[in-house]
């Protein structure tokens, strides 16, 4: 299978190298492109160029910044990588990281790697093998970024 990385330099954490990692460990197989832009309004460009180029799932990594605008710029970011998704019908995978989850760096990377992993992972399980992939795990309750939270019985 083709997956599609997407990063920025913008964040603070090499999210797209994490990414990666997770994804050859996952499919050895696994033929990969990344693609870095500035931030994280250009991600969604990449995504659907990385899909027009063959990959057949794509995973976003993208850090948000403390203020107002930086929030409506994930916001303009989010719903174009929604549009993206809609329009390709493939999945894109929005890893974000957003700066006022922690109040501290080591915090803020431990999230980071945290989220680009799990997320790195559902990509391969959904591009593998499609819609039932994550089902054994619905409900419960899981989390990227943190511990999972569990299910409620
Ligand atoms: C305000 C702002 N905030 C962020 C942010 O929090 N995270 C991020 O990755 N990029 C930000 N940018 C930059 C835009 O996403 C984009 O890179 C530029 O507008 C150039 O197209 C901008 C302009």
């Amino acid at each position: 299978m083709k997956y599609g990385v997407a990063d920025t330099t913008f964040s603070r954490v090499d999210m797209g190298a994490i990414a990666i990692k997770v994804i050859k460990s996952e499919d050895p197989d696994a033929e990969i492109i990344r693609y870095t832009v500035p931030g994280i309004k250009d991600l969604p460009v990449a995504a659907r160029r990385l899909i027009d180029s063959g990959c057949d799932g794509v995973i976003t990594l993208g850090w948000v910044g403390k203020t107002m605008l930086d929030k409506y710029s994930y916001l303009a970011a989010s719903i174009g990588l929604i549009m993206v998704q809609v329009l390709t019908s493939k999945h894109v995978i929005d890893v974000t990281v957003h700066e006022d989850e922690a109040d501290n760096e080591e915090k803020l990377k431990e999230i980071a790697i945290d989220r680009a992993s799990k997320h790195a992972r559902n990509l391969v399980l959904l591009v593998k093998e499609g819609k039932n992939a994550l089902t054994p795990y619905a409900g419960k309750g899981l989390r990227q970024g943190y511990k999972d939270a569990g299910s409620i019985d």
